[in-house]
């Protein structure tokens, strides 16, 4: 491609390089350049791109985009930012795929994987074809990737995009994070519905208060329908009636606004919730018709992402008896309230609660249909929110007959000062510390009697344990397999 015509797109005043020069790839990583490449300097939280620069020539790179000038022998192109400069530049270079197919965004604290799992359920029952980005893969079709990021930075992003308008994906799903949203990363991606779940405590290592983590979700809902996208279809903001944040984002979007709740009045609403042996039924109001509903998933916050789930797929033109229909089918996602079944006589679940709000709502759950002792097993990350330690162990004590503490990804930091974190938040005894997160399951499961259920929180679907810069392999759910085996040994 020729790189004054890619430059073309920024609509800056941007220096342009007086003769042609032809690029065959845009990369932002000097270990991944080729010749003919474009090279991207990010200045990011650990290194600086613009000190590899000079690498990336070496390598082949052709030209430079840059904040500052530098001294490589190849034309540098100046931009104030070159991470929103990537973005557009991404877009265009892979021939602005998202105005090719239909692109859902969910946004929200918790219940984004969820959601846009049970949205791609409903259009594969459909026999679309699907695309997926989020935070346990990346899946076209049925062929998933691996993933560094919940969202991926914008070349990654746009890429992937691209191969899904050449496997001729019709629909995409992607859960769109604060983080990414504030790094501009979904800069250049033309949603056609934005959906938002709730905005609970998370993150404050990153946003730093509740207010600017609000605002950069609320980014999602300003960018739809924003003119910088050509096309005119119509764009949706399905917004939570029952979360405060959405009435800012309703006067921060110029898309069509469709509500979702259930406590206070909405467009799509769920009255009569019951849960029953086998799951949850409730009536689901919608502004056609009421129907009745069946699912095998538990919990209030589950009735929530059906919802959401169900106007993203409304307004695009599914019709609601197909909707019903597959929301009785749904199987809950990977490392969501997953039960491990080693027919034991106790309960055990493993859920990617990470966050007080989701921890608090599968307790409640789980205290609504237990019937003996509650354990629950739970850590906090390290070097994120140290704000939510306290608040989270609390939340595991008041609910459970027995907290069990134990690590979470401590990363860089001393598992046992975050576990002393999470310890300040509890004023009663029923809780003991277990560093090791194998011993502490073992520990559970041993102490469990029949109809106890014990709760596995914070890592779901992950299959490691990060400590220090080692990631090494762990799965919580192998890990109880094989304790319970153990014990019935
Ligand atoms: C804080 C943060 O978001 N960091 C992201 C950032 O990394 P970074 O700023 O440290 O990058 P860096 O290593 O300093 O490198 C700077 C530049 O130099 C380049 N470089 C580097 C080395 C080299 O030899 N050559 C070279 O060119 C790099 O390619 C890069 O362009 O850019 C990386 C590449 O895109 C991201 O993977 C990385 O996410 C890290 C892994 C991360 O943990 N991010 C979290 C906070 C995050 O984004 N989380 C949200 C989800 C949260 C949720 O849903 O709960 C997410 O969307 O994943
Ligand atoms: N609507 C919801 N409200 C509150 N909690 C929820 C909701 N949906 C799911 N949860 C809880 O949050 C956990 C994480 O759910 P999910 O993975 O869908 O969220 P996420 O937003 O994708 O999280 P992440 O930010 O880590 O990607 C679940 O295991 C469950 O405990
Ligand atoms: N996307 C979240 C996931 C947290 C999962 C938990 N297991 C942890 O490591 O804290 C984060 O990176 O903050
Ligand atoms: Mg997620």
């Amino acid at each position: 491609m020729d790189l004054r015509k890619l430059l073309g797109h920024l609509h800056d005043f941007v220096q342009i390089p007086e003769k042609n020069i032809e690029i065959t790839s845009i990369e932002m990583d000097s270990r991944e350049v080729k010749p003919r490449a474009l090279f991207i300097c990010v200045n990011g939280y650990t290194v600086d791109g613009h000190d590899f620069a000079q690498t990336a020539v070496e390598k082949g790179a052709v030209a430079i985009l840059a904040e500052r000038p530098l001294d490589v022998d190849v034309p540098v192109i100046l931009v104030k930012s070159t991470k929103r400069a990537m973005a557009v530049l991404a877009d265009a270079f892979y021939g602005h795929p998202t105005q090719k197919l239909r692109l859902i965004g969910v946004t929200g604290t918790n219940g984004k994987t969820t959601i846009t799992h049970l949205i791609e359920h409903m259009f594969k029952a459909q026999q679309k074809k699907t695309g997926l980005i989020g935070t346990i893969e990346i899946r076209i079709g049925d062929q998933s990737y691996d993933v560094k990021n919940t969202t991926p930075e914008s070349l990654t992003l746009q890429k992937t995009f691209g191969q899904m308008v050449e496997e001729d994906v019709e629909v995409a799903m992607m859960e769109v994070s604060s983080h990414a949203l504030d790094m501009g990363r979904v800069h250049g991606c033309d949603f056609d519905v934005a959906v938002f779940t709730n905005l609970t405590q998370d993150h404050l290592d990153y946003h730093e208060t509740m207010d600017d983590y609000r605002r950069a979700k609320g980014l999602l809902f300003a960018q739809l329908g924003n003119a910088y996208y050509s096309d005119k279809r119509p764009k949706f903001a399905i917004l939570n009636a029952d979360d405060k944040a959405s009435e800012e984002y309703i006067r921060s979007t110029a898309a069509t606004v469709i509500t979702y709740g259930i406590d206070n009045e909405s467009d799509i609403r769920a009255k009569n919730i019951k849960m029953t042996n086998g799951g949850t039924t409730f009536t689901l109001v919608t502004p056609m018709e009421s129907v009745e509903v069946t699912m095998q998933l538990v919990g209030k916050f589950s009735v929530y992402n059906v919802l959401a789930a169900t106007a993203a797929c409304l307004v695009s033109d599914m019709p609601l008896s197909v909707i019903v229909e597959e929301i009785t089918k749904l199987q809950g996602v990977s490392g969501r309230f997953e039960l491990v079944n080693e027919n034991q006589e106790f309960t055990v679940i493993v859920d990617y609660a990470h966050t007080p709000d989701s921890l608090e709502n599968v307790l409640q759950t789980v205290k609504q249909f237990a019937t003996n002792n509650i354990y629950t097993i739970v850590g906090c990350g390290g070097d994120r929110d140290r704000t939510k330690r306290p608040i989270m162990a609390n939340i595991a004590a008041s609910y459970s007959t027995e907290a069990i503490l134990t690590s979470d990804n401590p990363r860089s930091e001393d598992p046992e000062a975050i576990l002393h974190d999470m310890e300040q938040g509890i004023k009663t005894d029923n809780f003991v510390t277990i560093v090791d997160r194998a011993e502490a399951i073992k520990f559970a499961v041993s102490k469990a009697q029949k109809d106890d259920v014990i709760v596995i929180a914070g890592k779901g679907h992950e299959t490691y344990q990060i400590v220090g810069n080692q990631v090494l392999d762990f799965d919580d759910r192998e890990v109880a397999r094989k304790m319970i085996r153990e014990r019935n040994l």
